[in-house]
């Protein structure tokens, strides 16, 4: 049986008075894609932040490999690989120069960073300056920076936010290479026909509130007629009942 990554128990957020995440918990496998789905503001940065040690749950736990980031954090980061929603690349840096940086930090070598540039198509243009960038090539950039050191968990939020259909469907290649590789990954989308391409299971979020968690294949069966997971995703929400992760 695969080996369980990524542990989230009754992890909660909130700020000041307001509740941005009510308690959820989740369990993710090694090889295991999960997408968090939800539309703006359903909580999914804020329980991709947690996730990534950005901020600190307001109550639960998680462990990533039995680690926790307040007693471990170092070996816990190690583990991640994290690509923000939002993210400002050093202006003056070329493509090569940027993943070079943090390729140090990760104390990775040349050839992963020439390996990944190539991975995501800048191989070509890695000496051209990231501020003369697209979006999406920007984000191709952003997600080979969290592959670098080939990470046990990746976490990526909104990594298809602004890639043309060649690139999406590139991404949805490369995340099933690195699940196929052990690596979990965690994605957050808008968009549920990347979630139903490509991951095993799903998370659907609505303001603050996990009312679907569970297996994308068991949705896609049930919700055939029903248009996938855009209709599945439409009749939970509108049903109005929190429904549980299977097994759990
Ligand atoms: N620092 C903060 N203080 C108060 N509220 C916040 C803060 N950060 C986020 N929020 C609120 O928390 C909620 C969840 O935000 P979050 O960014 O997690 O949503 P999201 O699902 O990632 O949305 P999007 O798809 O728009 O990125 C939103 O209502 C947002 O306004």
């Amino acid at each position: 049986m695969d080996k369980e990554r990524l542990q989230i128990e009754n992890v909660s957020k909130s700020i000041g008075k307001s509740t941005l995440l009510y308690p959820c918990s989740l369990s993710v496998r090694e090889g295991e894609i999960v997408a968090l789905c939800g539309g703006n503001g359903a909580g999914k940065s804020t329980l991709i932040n947690m996730i990534a040690g950005i901020s600190r749950p307001t109550s639960g736990a998680i462990l990533l490999d039995g680690l926790a980031w307040s007693s471990d954090r170092v070996a816990y980061a190690d583990r991640v690989g994290y690509m923000p929603d939002e993210f400002q690349f050093g202006s003056a840096l070329t493509a090569f120069e940027t993943l070079s940086f943090y390729a140090s930090l990760r104390r990775v070598g040349r050839e992963r960073v020439l390996e990944l540039l190539d991975t995501v198509g800048l191989l070509e243009v890695r000496n051209r300056k990231v501020s003369t960038f697209s979006k999406g090539m920007r984000q191709r950039l952003l997600f080979a920076q969290a592959m670098l050191a080939k990470p046990a968990l990746l976490l990526l939020d909104e990594p298809t936010n602004g890639l043309d259909p060649y690139w999406m469907e590139a991404f949805g290649k490369l995340i099933r290479l690195a699940a196929g590789n052990g690596q979990a990954v965690v994605f957050s989308t808008h968009q549920l026909n990347i979630a139903e391409s490509y991951a095993d299971s799903a998370l659907f979020m609505v303001s603050g509130h996990v009312r679907y968690s569970g297996d994308v294949k068991t949705l896609k069966e049930q919700y055939r007629g029903a248009g996938g997971l855009y209709g599945a995703f439409d009749r939970i929400v509108a049903s109005g009942a929190p429904m549980e992760r299977e097994g759990e």
